[in-house]
């Protein structure tokens, strides 16, 4: 019996890595019958004595899955962000970034477009920023046309295995090329526009980038919260999460309770009046589970 991780998943088979050689594995019965389905970045048990018929017996617990692409045992998120074309924008971010928070992945955040500011411009997203990696978040500010540190952009990436995430147009594609050009992912907006249909159902595959793997699908294309409760939001954002014990009441949700700590620390500067404003927005969605875009 051997062990490896699925790498790619098409049609029923599963491709395994294990060491240096990528086995092709069905599915044992015996996993159908549990109503296990393997997933890309499961680490599972094999019998590997034919290269071509190998068969998966079993797959070790999980970390974490996500549906969308389906990757399990997921490391990080990188969170692709322009700083223009299309503008900047906090309230999206933040939505990825509570997403990623819930499922127990941590954020990358990865603004692109450099190239493209005026110093007026760059001063506001070097402000922005500041604001998040007070909160602790990793962030890279880059042009994907130039790398300035590409090292430093491939670090991020090092022996993790990553998804990608961002709004279309923000540049995850080229990205992606610029830390590992044999990739050759499409960037051309025109022929891309053109195989979306087929996006949907490519099948996932986890590549090389940077000494890690990313998965070649981007990831939570659904941003609503139906998985979020209201109490479990304010701890999927750090610097809220860090206060609660000191509001006057357990479960407080920091909106119009007495004695809230976070709403007297935003009051005075100290949490960012524009994170807490997303909080109360998604806080209000979730009340009203109604999903939003
Ligand atoms: N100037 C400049 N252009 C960029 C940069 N990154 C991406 N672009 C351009 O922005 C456009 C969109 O980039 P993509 O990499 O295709 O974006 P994407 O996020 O993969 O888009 P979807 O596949 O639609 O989700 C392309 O025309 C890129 O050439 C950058 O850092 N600087
Ligand atoms: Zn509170």
């Amino acid at each position: 019996m051997a062990e490896g991780r699925i790498m790619k998943a098409i049609s029923g088979f599963y491709y395994v890595k294990s060491g240096d050689q990528v086995i092709q594995c069905r599915g044992r019965g015996v996993l159908r019958k549990q109503k296990i389905t393997p997933l890309v970045g499961d680490f599972v048990e094999f019998d590997g004595t034919h290269p071509e018929e190998g068969y998966i017996f079993s797959i070790k617990s999980r970390r974490n899955m996500l549906n969308r692409p389906p990757v399990a045992n997921v490391d990080q998120a990188i969170i692709v962000s322009s700083a223009i074309m299309p503008d900047f924008n906090p309230l999206l971010l933040d939505r990825f970034l509570v997403l990623t928070e819930l499922k127990r992945i941590s954020p990358v955040i990865v603004i692109t477009k450099k190239d493209l500011l005026s110093d007026k411009e760059l001063e506001s997203i070097e402000a922005y920023q500041d604001l998040y990696k007070e909160v602790g978040y990793s962030t890279e500010l880059i042009s994907s046309r130039e790398l300035e540190e590409p090292d430093r952009l491939k670090s991020h990436f090092s022996g993790q295995v990553s998804v990608i995430a961002g709004q279309s147009g923000v540049g995850k594609s080229s990205l992606l090329n610029a830390i590992n050009p044999s990739l050759e992912l499409k960037t051309d907006d025109i022929s891309k526009s053109l195989g979306r249909g087929k996006h949907t159902t490519k099948h996932v595959e986890l590549v090389e980038a940077g000494n890690g793997l990313v998965a070649d699908t981007p990831g939570f294309s659904s941003l609503d919260f139906n998985e979020v409760t209201s109490g479990e939001l304010g701890d999927c954002f750090p610097e809220i999460a860090e206060l609660k014990v000191n509001c006057r009441f357990r479960g407080c949700l920091h909106n119009k309770e007495p004695g809230c700590a976070v709403k007297e620390v935003v009051s005075n500067g100290e949490v960012s009046s524009s994170r807490y404003s997303h909080y109360l927005r998604f806080l209000d969605e979730i009340k009203s589970r109604k999903p939003r875009y």
